[in-house]
């Protein structure tokens, strides 16, 4: 397979010293769907915008569709679809008009760009409200169109940051269903941004684990998954004495290969869960110590991501969310 994005030892560092990006390399296939995970502030917008020539390196390379985006900055956006966070929609038109109006940013014959609207509107689900004003969507349907807008022009490789940030799990999963049918459909390679892990292991070919700006882990979901090895016992501990001296009980047993300890469960990776719970119950009763709740499971990406960078994202979720509707309202409220 060829590389559509090759980056080697990229670095951005923002007037003022920050440095968002500090070295990162990673190569995406023609093809792929691949998600770039990680907390707020990772560096995962910074790594974007570098990448669809909104933003100069401070250091390092960078390919686009064999393309350097800082020589070749027009020919690449030829080749790519952008959808950022924001939503791009034009809320006082329809639907249709603004497909219309992004086929005309293109360039697209208007026979070219009516023929390709009805195409997309019918690919997100929007072909009935395609006359409706956007000001009276939801925020899901806003979200499809936005997507729409980004495939009017046929991009080899879409960029897609947060594409379901803020939305219920039922249109997450229609997004999911769009994604999949790109990728079948077009052939289309996709690099998205998701906090959602779940998301990314249903959708993602492969992902890569960005903090502080810098990757810590790249693979196939189930690669990296396997890579934590065997299963993960959950323990949730009663607030008594002793109780925290139960991470050092745990990783003295010789099953257990890590203990981390997260809103107060503790996580043991071992080898075999079933084989491994008596001997922690044991131990941990012979010190008085008598767990409230234990679940044994497999790993997940959120352990993947855990294993990594020694936190959890899922905490940061609920405050991210809280913004992204709060940019919506805010939107609504300056028009
Ligand atoms: N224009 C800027 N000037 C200075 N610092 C910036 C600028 N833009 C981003 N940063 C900083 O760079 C770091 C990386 O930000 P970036 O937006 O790339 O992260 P992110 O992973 O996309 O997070 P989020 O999901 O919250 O958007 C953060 O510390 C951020 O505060």
């Amino acid at each position: 397979m060829a590389a559509i994005i090759e980056v080697e030892d990229l670095r951005k560092t923002y007037p003022g010293g920050v440095e968002a990006v500090r070295g990162i390399g990673f190569r995406v296939e023609e093809g792929e769907v691949f998600g770039f995970l990680g907390p707020n502030g990772a560096g995962k917008s910074t790594t974007i915008m570098m990448l669809t020539t909104l933003l100069r390196p401070t250091a390092g390379t960078l390919r686009v569709a064999g393309l350097d985006p800082i020589a070749h900055p027009a020919r690449v956006r030829a080749e790519i679809g952008y959808v950022s966070q924001d939503l791009a929609v034009d809320d006082s038109l329809t639907g249709r008009e603004n497909l219309r109006l992004q086929g005309a940013f293109y360039h697209l014959a208007p026979a070219e760009a009516r023929r390709r609207s009805d195409e997309l509107l019918d690919l997100v689900g929007l072909s009935d409200r395609a006359d409706h004003r956007v000001e009276t969507y939801s925020g899901g349907m806003r979200k499809r169109l936005d997507i729409a807008c980004g495939l009017m022009h046929r991009p080899r490789l879409l960029f897609l940051d947060e594409p379901t940030l803020g939305l219920d799990i039922q249109t997450r999963r229609q997004i999911w269903a769009y994604v999949g049918r790109m990728k079948e459909e077009f052939g289309m390679t996709l690099f998205l941004t998701t906090h959602y892990m779940e998301e990314a292991d249903a959708l993602c070919d492969r992902v890569a684990i960005i903090d502080r700006g810098e990757v810590r882990a790249i693979g196939r979901p189930a690669e990296l998954k396997a890579g934590i090895g065997g299963d993960v016992v959950s323990l949730r501990l009663p607030e008594v004495n002793g109780a925290s001296r139960a991470p050092s009980i745990l990783q003295g047993l010789e099953p257990v290969r890590t203990v981390q300890a997260v809103d107060g469960i503790l996580q043991a990776v071992v080898d075999d869960g079933d084989g491994a719970l008596p001997l922690i119950v044991q131990a941990l009763s012979a010190q008085g110590i008598t767990p409230a709740s234990i679940a044994v499971k497999k790993p997940s990406l959120d352990d993947v991501y855990l294993a990594h960078t020694g936190r959890e994202l899922r905490e940061e979720s609920g405050s991210r969310e809280e913004s992204w509707q709060a940019r919506v309202r805010l939107r609504r409220i300056r028009r």
